[in-house]
């Protein structure tokens, strides 16, 4: 998946986010997203999944040189970020099931055989409101990435992960990287070390009248 963005600006009330933001991400290339706490990362990350709008300028998709409509987006895309929620209800079997009804695995990659890449085996049949705070995060990561999905959008990948699971999601990530869009908002080095270009949000905020 390429996206391009033209002159995208994202306003809340009056405080203008960034603004002139004019970029390509290119297919099977993986982008670090940076800036400090509140500069809006995570804004344009939902924003180029489609759970947020621009107030300015153009977003484009194109997949294997077509353009893929806005309203299509959604099946191309994985996303994880600290404010999507799971199914706490569910067991983590339930979970893979519910997800996959929606979401194919790459490879054709069975849900055990997920769990398993996870390293949740003795989980199964655990519910999801009963995992730790890592468990869930590892849980995210794994369905995001290995979701069979063009574009991957990781917010803050490593929230909650010990060292341990900061290796296992450096891992997964590298092992999956191929052929994909992949574009991490973070400001933790060792999230985004795998990435092969930087875009910083910072150059395209709007400095206050008067400065
Ligand atoms: N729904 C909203 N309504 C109003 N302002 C918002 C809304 N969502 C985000 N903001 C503001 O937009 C700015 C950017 O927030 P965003 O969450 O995109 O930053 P971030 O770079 O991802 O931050 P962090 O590193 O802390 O996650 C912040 O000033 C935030 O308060």
């Amino acid at each position: 998946m390429q996206v391009k963005l033209k002159g995208l600006g994202k306003r809340y009330n009056y405080e203008w986010i960034f603004r002139n933001l004019t970029y390509t991400f290119e297919a099977g290339t993986a982008y670090a997203v940076l800036g400090h706490n509140g500069s809006g990362k995570s804004t344009l990350l939902t924003i180029m999944a489609g759970h947020n709008l621009a107030s300015e300028g153009q977003l484009s998709y194109r997949l294997d040189g077509k353009t893929v409509e806005h309203d299509h987006v959604y099946r191309y895309l994985s996303l994880t970020a600290p404010y999507l929620e799971l199914v706490e209800e569910f067991t983590l079997l339930e979970m893979l099931d519910f997800h996959t009804r929606f979401k194919p695995l790459r490879h054709q990659l069975s849900t055990l055989a997920l769990i398993d890449r996870m390293g949740l085996q003795r989980s199964k049949h655990k519910f999801v409101k009963d995992f730790s705070s890592g468990m869930k995060q590892r849980l995210k990561l794994g369905l995001a990435i290995y979701s069979d999905s063009s574009l991957l959008l990781l917010d803050e990948p490593t929230t909650n992960l010990d060292q341990e699971g900061v290796a296992w999601y450096q891992e997964h990530v590298a092992q999956n990287k191929e052929g994909r869009l992949i574009i991490v908002g973070s400001n933790i080095h060792h999230e985004y070390s795998f990435c092969d270009e930087q875009l910083r949000i910072s150059d395209y905020h709007v400095a206050p009248r008067g400065r």
